[in-house]
């Protein structure tokens, strides 16, 4: 991040009246504008389930922050969510009670004054008295004193020493370790280290990309935009798909082709494992693709765009409403209907593909959704599983004999993944699981197979997970 100093700096000077020095402790609080911005985001997450990526950008808008202020606001908050796990440890250790005990809207000042602190180019005595005079305008007075001691207290070490005392040794207690030093739940990270192999160099890595800001991957939709076009609005050549391209700053919105509605924003996995299911050889037909769980329809959009070019015909489903609008949206000559996918709306075995993008934790995109990992609950994986399950069995039975089958999940979780196409294999039979990475010849460490699986340490992709299987007779 740049590094704001210069804010509080200003405002302090505008709070003292001219020609005359207040005493020390007696400055007027000053209000700053992106701390405050970032403070309400911190505040509507806690007290609205808000999501950050959804509320930020209209925050922005309605308070006219742009440029620096906008980035400083939206790198302030989503950088305190991400970062709240470690901070709340360190907090503990410089309070005189435990972060549960701290009212929650002065706990929040305190993130924010701590992010600022071990983790901005902020100079420290600019993080201590921004979060103070935070603290004073939106909390109170004994809040606002009750910080400064807490942050002065933060103020005595770097971020390095400070997790050498608060993270476990990690002799003794890894996964409490690898948790604490990157910020994520105990369960979570133990689930990605499962997910990764156990090896806990590439666990943390893993861990720490989940704390880095993903970039943004455009794609050119097949026969209504070129990357060649992105390219020439500043976009670069992707590492892998096709279709897709790398922009490295700007507003993708400003791009000609997103624009007019010939190209998106989409992770470079979501469009490899839909591109996937489409290079599958099949023997006899190929003219009806479905996809199960469409909304809001960024696969969709890519499969949509090939069917057409390829002269094949996508439906696209899904059980809500509202995201079934989406897909139409943003699709072309696709039928949109809204269904359950567990008790489809079409004859058994009318698909020669069948894409299946099931409803998941997420954990493969926990980059994008800075406070996603404090909401999950680990009682959601088995009963997303049951549903997972119900979904991949219904695809089963919606593809033709010799059809194929893509199940995919936003999470690389093995109770959400390999599980459950091995048990859907195992009981309703009838299906033979391919080896998937043959069909991504263009990517390289997608795992032992024969699944793929992506990660955003390796590939800067979401850890999307994909299994193709084709029904046998
Ligand atoms: C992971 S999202 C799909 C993302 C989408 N394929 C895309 O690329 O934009 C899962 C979707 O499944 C839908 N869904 C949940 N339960 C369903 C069910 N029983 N039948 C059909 N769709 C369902 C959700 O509404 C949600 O839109």
């Amino acid at each position: 991040m740049t590094g704001d100093d210069a804010a509080p700096g200003r405002g302090a000077a505008r709070g003292g009246r001219r020609g005359q020095s207040r005493p020390a402790g007696k400055r007027r609080p000053v209000r700053d504008e992106p701390r405050n911005t970032a403070y309400d985001l911190l505040r509507a997450v806690d007290e609205r389930d808000a999501y950050a990526n959804l509320l930020m950008p209209t925050l922005l808008r309605e308070r006219g922050l742009a440029g620096r202020d906008a980035a400083l606001a939206t790198e302030l908050a989503y950088g305190t969510l991400r970062g709240l796990g470690t901070y709340d440890e360190i907090i503990a250790v410089c309070s005189d009670r435990p972060p549960e005990r701290i009212d929650p809207p002065l706990l929040d000042a305190i993130r924010l004054g701590v992010h600022q602190l071990l983790r901005t180019r902020v100079p420290s005595h600019a993080a201590v008295s921004a979060t103070v005079d935070l603290a004073r305008l939106r909390v109170g007075v004994g809040a606002s004193k009750f910080a400064n001691a807490v942050l002065r207290k933060v103020a005595t070490r770097d971020y390095d020493r400070w997790l050498a005392i608060v993270a476990p040794d990690p002799a003794q207690d890894l996964i409490g370790h690898l948790a604490v030093a990157h910020s994520h739940p105990r369960w979570i990270t133990s689930a990605l280290r499962d997910a990764v192999g156990g090896d806990p160099e590439e666990t943390a890595a893993l861990l720490a990309a989940d704390n880095e800001r993903p970039g943004v991957t455009l794609i050119a939709w097949p026969g209504r935009s070129t990357v060649g076009e992105l390219v020439e609005a500043g976009a670069v050549p992707a590492r892998y798909s096709p279709y897709a391209a790398y922009l490295p700053e700007g507003d993708p919105g400003a791009v000609p082709a997103v624009a007019e509605g010939r190209a998106a924003v989409q992770d470079e996995a979501s469009q490899l494992v839909a591109l996937a299911l489409t290079r599958v050889p099949l023997e006899g037909d190929d003219r009806l693709w479905l996809d199960m769980c469409a909304g809001p329809g960024g696969k969709a959009g890519l499969l949509d765009a090939l069917a057409l070019q390829e002269d094949r015909h996508l439906l696209a489903s899904d059980q809500r409403f509202h995201r079934a609008r989406l897909v139409w949206r943003a699709t072309r000559t696709a039928g949109v209907i809204t269904a359950d996918g567990t008790t489809p709306a079409w004859r058994a075995g009318a698909f020669d593909r069948v894409l299946v993008d099931a409803p998941c934790t997420g954990l493969g995109a926990l980059r994008r959704r800075p406070e996603a990992r404090w909401r999950r609950d680990p009682a959601s994986v088995p009963e997303l599983g049951d549903l997972q399950r119900r979904l991949l069995g219904s695809a089963l039975s919606s593809a033709r004999p010799g059809g194929v089958v893509a199940y995919v999940t936003c999470s690389p979780h093995l109770a959400e993944t390999r599980a459950v196409v091995e048990d859907v294999v195992r009981r309703r039979g009838g299906a033979e699981v391919l080896d998937a990475r043959a069909f991504l010849d263009e990517v390289d460490g997608l795992g032992e197979g024969p699944y793929a699986q992506f990660w955003p340490h390796r590939h800067g992709t979401d850890a999307m997970f994909l299994a193709l299987l084709r029904r046998t007779p």
